[in-house]
This record gives C-alpha cells, sequence and structure tokens, in this order.
C-alpha cells in the first residue's frame, strides 16, 4: 500500500548570501506520484528540481534520493538514474545533433563502455520512445530544424533513455503555442497513465497545464511550500491565491483547470 518514497526532502533550506531560496521544505514523492510544482517567477521551483536531481545540496536539512541521501552518496552515480529536461539543459543540445543522437548519447554518457555491443538495442529503445511520444518520424532531423514542441518531445524521450526511476520536468511547456501545449499535454497524459513510467515532477507557472492523471501538487511561495498533497483536495482557490498572492478563482472541467483573478 505504502509506495516506496522516491525522493524525501526534510527541513530543506537553500541559502545564497542573504538570500533564502528555499525554506525548511519537507516534501515526498512516491513510485507512483506525479507530481505537479505550481509556483510564481522566482519561488524557487527551479532551485527544487536542482535539489531532487542531485545537483544542489542543501544548505541544511536532508534530501533522500532513491534510498541515497545527498552528501554521503557519489552524485555521478545518482544522476543516470534520473531524467531531468529543462531549458538550461536543451541549450546545450547541439543544434547539428541527430534527433536520434541526442536520444541515444543519454545512454552513452551512463554506460559509454558498452557502447559497441548495445548500439543497436540502444538505437531500438530510442525508436521505441521517439514514436511513443509521437515524433518517431523526426530521428534523421537534426535537432536545431525541430519546432519547439517537437524539441520538448525528444528531450522527454532522452531523460527517459536511461529508464530512470524518477522524472523531472521543468516548464516543458514553456515557449509552446497552443497547438504545441495541447499535444505535450496529451503526451505527458500517457506517461502519467503508463504503470511502468517513473515517479515524475512537473513543474510550471500555468493550472492550465496541468496534465490529466497527474495526482499531486506542491504550491511553493518565495521559497515556502503553501501546500503539498493530493490535487484534489489541496488545489483550492485559496491555496492557489497564497501562493501567487493575488485572488484567484479555480474552474475545473472533467480533467482539466483554469484560473483567473477574481
Ligand atoms: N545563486 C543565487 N544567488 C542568489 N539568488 C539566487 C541564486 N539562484 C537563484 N536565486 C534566486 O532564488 C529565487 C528562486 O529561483 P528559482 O529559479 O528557483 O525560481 P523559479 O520558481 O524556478 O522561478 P521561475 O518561475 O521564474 O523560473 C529567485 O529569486 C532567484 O533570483
Amino acid at each position: 500500500m505504502n509506495a516506496q518514497a522516491v525522493l524525501e526532502l526534510s527541513d530543506v533550506t537553500i541559502t545564497r548570501g542573504q538570500s533564502v531560496l528555499l525554506d525548511r521544505v519537507s516534501w515526498a514523492v512516491h513510485e507512483d506520484d506525479r507530481w505537479v510544482i505550481l509556483g510564481p517567477n522566482g519561488a524557487g521551483k527551479t532551485t527544487l528540481l536542482q535539489v531532487a536531481s542531485a545537483r544542489m545540496h542543501p544548505t541544511s536539512g536532508t534530501a533522500t534520493i532513491l534510498g541515497q541521501t545527498l552528501g554521503a552518496v557519489d552524485v555521478f552515480e545518482l544522476r543516470p538514474r534520473i531524467g531531468l529536461t529543462s531549458a538550461a539543459l536543451a541549450e546545450r543540445i547541439p543544434k547539428q545533433e541527430l534527433v536520434r543522437d541526442v536520444v541515444v548519447s543519454a545512454s552513452y554518457a551512463v554506460i559509454g563502455r558498452w557502447r559497441e555491443e548495445y548500439e543497436a538495442l540502444d538505437h531500438d529503445r530510442a525508436m521505441m520512445l521517439l514514436t511513443w511520444l509521437g515524433v518517431g518520424g523526426l530521428v534523421d532531423r537534426t535537432f536545431g530544424t525541430l519546432s519547439e514542441g517537437e524539441r520538448k518531445r525528444v528531450q522527454i524521450a532522452r531523460a527517459l533513455m536511461t529508464d530512470p526511476e524518477l522524472l523531472l520536468l521543468d516548464e516543458p511547456a514553456a515557449g509552446l503555442d497552443l497547438a504545441g501545449r495541447e499535444g505535450l499535454l496529451r503526451t505527458l497524459t500517457l506517461v502519467a497513465a503508463d504503470s511502468t513510467a517513473p515517479a515524475s515532477v512537473l513543474v510550471t507557472h500555468h493550472v492550465e497545464e496541468i496534465p490529466p492523471g497527474f495526482t499531486h501538487v506542491l504550491l511553493l511561495r518565495a521559497g515556502e511550500v503553501v501546500a503539498a498533497g493530493p490535487l484534489d483536495q489541496t488545489l483550492t482557490d485559496d491555496a492557489l491565491s497564497e501562493a501567487f498572492g493575488l485572488k484567484l478563482e479555480l474552474t475545473r472541467s472533467e480533467d482539466r483547470w483554469t484560473a483567473r483573478a477574481r
């Protein structure tokens, strides 16, 4: 019944100079969870994902990721077990790289010494993921020629390539037009519904970008958790208004949400 915690933060604080980026954040993600992190600009969402992806250590408090406590573990062994997409990582993908290589190279980074023997298997897996994410026809294109929406899907395929136990998506719908956003949401709905998909965390500013099938929400404001828990009980007018510092009214239509100022 109680699925194992994939990620557990206990009183995690991050400070930089005088700034408190995260303030005593306690949060647990379990195996079958699909979390949305919502909050305004500067709330600390990306910082939280940096901790969750073993790229930033707490100034105080403890972060346990896949059973390993940060500070007492080799993060280079931990990171391949975590799939991450973010604008910062996307910027580092060379524009002239073929889509197939963008995806396959995720596994080379982890298991480079197997490269020769496993190349065919790697390519099969990359193709399977790209097809599942609706961009199988783009394998021979260069990354730079793709639309923003196509790039997002390729990045998710890359993040899933190593069969991670935790998938972290930092603002995957940012910069997409309406069709791109809706297409990506359909894809993320598939991911959410797949029982073999890893525990997932998606960062966004917009309730409209919550994919159906996501189960939990964490609302952040100024580095502090405003509310966290199952989506149905936690995402309320009051909690959202507190997080964004503005009186907001939520509307739910089936599995989709919208918000506007009251
Ligand atoms: N190295 C740093 N030194 C000082 N302040 C920092 C540092 N890195 C981030 N910050 C600040 O920490 C706060 C949280 O940043 P973070 O990027 O986590 O927010 P966010 O919720 O992801 O914002 P956005 O929605 O705009 O992407 C911001 O006010 C940011 O300016």
